[in-house]
């Protein structure tokens, strides 16, 4: 396989002409549902033949197993190949086969019997950062088109609307029906860019799975972009990927960002209340590098005292909600104002006036495993110094700002086996901080949409307006976007961003909403 080319920096998107992406854990979080089926499906196929044959159980491991034979491939590729590993071989069966037939496809059509339980229950979780990447390379002129060996890529598209990104759609039912050889075969690559129109190597591919690229390296595209989403930077290197990111956001084309640069808040301010008419805002902050800057240590990031009068101002004339990843209750103590609303945990824990009150209905059942990763985690890494472990409601932050650079990689494969031994929880990022919270279709972006109904303001003239500046704060913007609100990026924008105004720093975040309360108490 080739050798890996390209920093990030150095990749120029917009000398390509069309670009391929796969679905599931590319676009949607749907790896990790297909994960939770497989496992089901394989545990309870492997128990039913040790108790039937006494032959010893050895269960379906969720990374090793899920990567190296059934992430990206079809279905039944995928069952043959990881009962190739326990020496297992069944008849191939028919498609029509009950789920309880003990063939290939009765086994195929178990795990899609378990995928559509785990959906419907979990629902479809979309990286917003993707989603921001290729509405940009789309605006820059490239074709897009979306490939997946699923069956289930469709209905995904259907559920998430994001249909209308795509130029082309080829999934598992269209590879059947055209006969093309699944992943790691290179046949869909090369179908997906003969429909866009485009010879392979004028188109990149963008993959998480070994399979997939594989595949698009096999099609011989100009670009092979692997996204590591399973700590397989190196295996996607090998396979062919020419670079590998942990986020879309990274490769950002320089061009695309100059033409999307977005407007500062604060030059444009006339211009964005304009646009707000006469309609009063409701205002959801970010706490950490929205209005207090980044330090060293959580409990250092103290509130300056004109911010909280700025707020205090500001409450009274708006909804202010405070829309944290830290514990609720930290929150509502740094910033220290009594009539707003607090959202902890990334929004699974609210408090607010008026008797205000929610908890994720199911956040309750994930503390054991939060309790027993917190003890792992403190004990795995109490040897690694600078390491801060801060435990929310319902997350945990292993922070290692503080870190030596040579130990950071231990501290995130410690926080890996932790996040393997349960998954119920799921690793997100941050700045310096790995995360772990419940495995549950539940955001920032969630919790905007429920408190603007649980508030009434829904319903109500009211423009609502999201500042922040982290990767947890785009389900926010998206979520926004898509009702006709306002996103403020705090940062360079250097990045893809589904806001829609950037404010530069902490500094300019107090100074926005400053003018925002004097336009306001200026209203009759
Ligand atoms: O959603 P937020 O309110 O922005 O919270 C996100 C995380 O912020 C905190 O960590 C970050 O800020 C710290 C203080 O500046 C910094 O030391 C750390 O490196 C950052 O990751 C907070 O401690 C976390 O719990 C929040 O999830």
């Amino acid at each position: 396989m080739q050798q890996p080319a390209h920093s990030p920096r150095d990749v120029t998107l917009t000398r390509y002409r069309a670009s391929v992406f796969d679905l599931d854990g590319v676009v949607t979080d749907t790896a990790r549902v297909h994960c939770q089926a497989w496992r089901k499906l394989f545990d309870g196929y492997l128990a039913e033949r040790a108790e039937r044959d006494g032959v010893p159980l050895w269960a379906f491991d969720p990374q090793g197993d899920y990567r190296r034979h059934v992430d990206g491939k079809p279905r039944n590729e995928g069952i043959r190949s990881f009962l190739e590993s326990r020496s297992i071989q069944l008849p191939f069966g028919s498609p029509e086969d009950a789920p309880d037939e003990e063939t290939i496809c009765g086994l195929a059509n178990r795990k899609q019997r378990f995928f559509e339980q785990f959906l419907a229950t979990e629902g479809v979780d979309v990286f917003a950062s993707s989603v921001a990447f290729i509405e940009s390379i789309r605006k820059a002129g490239l074709k897009t088109a979306l490939i997946s060996s699923s069956k289930n890529a469709q209905d995904i598209l259907v559920r998430t609307g994001l249909a209308h990104l795509f130029d082309a759609v080829i999934d598992g039912i269209e590879a059947e029906r055209t006969g093309l050889h699944g992943k790691p075969h290179p046949d869909i690559f090369r179908h997906a860019a003969s429909l866009l129109s485009v010879p392979p190597g004028e188109a990149f591919a963008v993959e998480d799975a070994l399979s997939g690229v594989e595949a698009a390296y096999k099609a011989d595209f100009g670009l092979v972009i692997g996204i590591d989403r399973a700590r397989q930077r190196d295996e996607l290197l090998a396979h062919g990927a020419d670079v590998v990111v942990d986020d879309l956001a990274e490769l950002m084309p320089a061009d695309v960002v100059q033409e999307n640069s977005l407007p500062d808040a604060l030059e444009a301010f006339d211009q964005l209340v304009g646009a707000m008419g006469p309609e009063r805002p409701a205002v959801f902050l970010d706490y950490d590098g929205t209005l207090t800057p980044i330090v060293d240590r959580p409990e250092l990031a103290v509130l300056d005292a004109p911010v909280r009068r700025t707020l205090e101002r500001l409450a009274k004339c708006c909804t202010v909600a405070i829309v944290s990843g830290r514990d609720r209750v930290n929150v509502a103590g740094l910033v220290g104002i009594d009539n707003l609303v607090y959202a902890g945990s990334h929004g699974f824990d609210i408090a607010g006036p008026d008797g205000l009150q929610m908890q994720h209905e199911r956040a309750a059942e994930f503390l054991p495993a939060l309790d027993a990763a917190e003890e792992q985690l403190r004990a795995r890494l109490v040897d690694v110094p600078g390491v801060l472990i801060e435990r929310k409601r319902f997350a945990i932050a292993t922070h290692y700002r503080l870190v030596a650079e040579s130990d950071v990689e231990r501290v995130e494969a410690a926080v890996e086996t932790v996040a393997g031994e349960h998954p119920q929880l799921r690793r997100t990022g941050g700045k310096k901080v790995f995360e772990l919270r419940p495995q549950l279709p539940w955001d920032k972006g969630k919790a905007v949409v429920w408190l603007l109904e649980a508030l009434g303001l829904a319903k109500e003239k009211v423009v609502p307006i999201y500042i922040g500046d982290d990767e947890t704060d785009e389900d926010a913007f998206a979520a926004l976007r898509e009702r006709g609100g306002l996103g403020l990026f705090v940062g360079d924008a250097s990045q893809a961003t589904a806001a829609s105004y950037r404010l530069e720093d902490t500094d300019a975040v107090g100074h926005f909403l400053s003018r925002l309360a004097d336009m306001l108490e200026d209203r009759p």
